[in-house]
């Protein structure tokens, strides 16, 4: 019986491209709505001694390219981005199990792949929610996730502008600052307020661990595409509950909904169906002149998805060397 290989974050890094993120993240979506996924209710563990919360997120995707059985345990630590040495809130493994045996076959570093999984679930939820072009975008939260989604969206759609707010403004001006000189352009801008962000934008993300709402339904263009990546208490804090009970709204996948979104359930917000149903055509798009929001959760089948098609890419690497 041969050992698990290990993929250290590093080896992940430099085999990841958006283009295969995004096929990969659409085919999960996808199979969880042709029920070609298996996705067992992911557990919370919360440490009484700490803040840190550990979720555990089995899985198993029915795919030709990015089939997999795996599971991904990633904590949740915020008190991580005041340490001396700041670390990731987010730090992420993923056991990838040979599917015929169960031998575990591979640990992949997890941290990554959930930074552009995530980023990529609203690239491909905006794409087929609003299959237009766009002006300007508008991100709430300068922090992992805000970071990547202004990359991911940077690489699949010419924005003329992409605003970027936090809550201290510093981190944003930094975060503008460094992306305008990795891109040699003047296109990223720095936001005093979250309203002076969301005014006038074609489609915005928030990705804070916002408490209570930080967008309002007045603010809003007609026809604009909100990504709520984010959690505070829940996962719909970060907008007011008029976004979500006057807007047409869409999930990743109904179990994880009628769990972790009882909340808005009980607001008396219906949600318009999985992601997944609009990429087979079997429901259709919503009018382009509706406010649209993808409520993000995070999926295993995604993890399943990026860790496999990681895997492979290693493979191949490695037997070309
Ligand atoms: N849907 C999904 O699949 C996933 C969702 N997430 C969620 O995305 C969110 C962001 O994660 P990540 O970027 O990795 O975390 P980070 O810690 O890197 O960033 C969090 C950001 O939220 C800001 N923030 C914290 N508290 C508040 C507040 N009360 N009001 C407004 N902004 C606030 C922080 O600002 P500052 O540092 O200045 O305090 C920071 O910019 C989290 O809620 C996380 O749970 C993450 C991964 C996957
Ligand atoms: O899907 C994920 O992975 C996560 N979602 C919510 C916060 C932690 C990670």
């Amino acid at each position: 019986m041969s050992n698990p290989i290990f993929i250290h974050e590093d080896q992940v890094k430099k085999l990841l491209n958006w283009d295969s993120t995004f096929d990969a993240v659409e085919a999960a979506l996808e199979s969880v709505y042709n029920k070609r996924a298996v996705q067992s209710p992911r557990t919370f563990t919360q440490s009484t001694t700490s803040k840190t919360l550990l979720l555990t997120m089995p899985g198993h995707l029915d795919n030709e390219r990015f089939g997999a059985l795996g599971c991904k345990l990633v904590t949740v630590a915020p008190d991580n981005i005041n340490l001396e040495h700041p670390l990731p809130t987010i730090n992420a493994q993923i056991l990838l199990f040979e599917e015929a045996t169960g031998i575990l076959k591979a640990v992949v570093g997890g941290t990554e792949i959930t930074k552009w999984r995530t980023a990529a679930a609203s690239a491909v939820a905006t794409k087929h929610l609003k299959p237009k072009e766009f002006q300007v975008l508008a991100i709430l939260g300068a922090g992992v996730q805000g970071r990547i989604h202004a990359i991911c969206f940077n690489h699949f759609y010419d924005f003329k502008e992409i605003r970027i707010w936090n809550h201290n403004v510093h981190k944003a001006e930094t975060l503008v600052q460094e992306l305008n000189q990795v891109y040699n352009c003047q296109k990223f801008k720095c936001c005093q307020s979250n309203e002076e962000c969301v005014r006038g934008a074609d489609v915005v993300v928030t990705a804070t661990f916002a408490k209570s709402p930080i967008v309002q339904k007045e603010w809003l263009k007609d026809g604009v595409h909100i990504n709520a990546v984010g959690a505070g208490l829940v996962h719909h804090s970060e907008l007011s509950e008029s976004i979500y009970q006057s807007s047409h709204v869409y999930i990743d996948h109904w179990a994880g909904a009628q769990t972790e979104l009882a909340g808005l359930g009980k607001l008396g917000v219906e949600f318009k169906g999985e992601i997944g149903g609009v990429i087979t055509g079997d429901l259709p798009p919503p009018p382009l002149d509706q406010v649209t929001v993808f409520q993000s959760l995070g999926m295993a089948a995604e993890d399943c998805a990026m860790a496999r098609l990681i895997y492979d890419l290693f493979i191949q690497e490695s037997n070309m060397n």
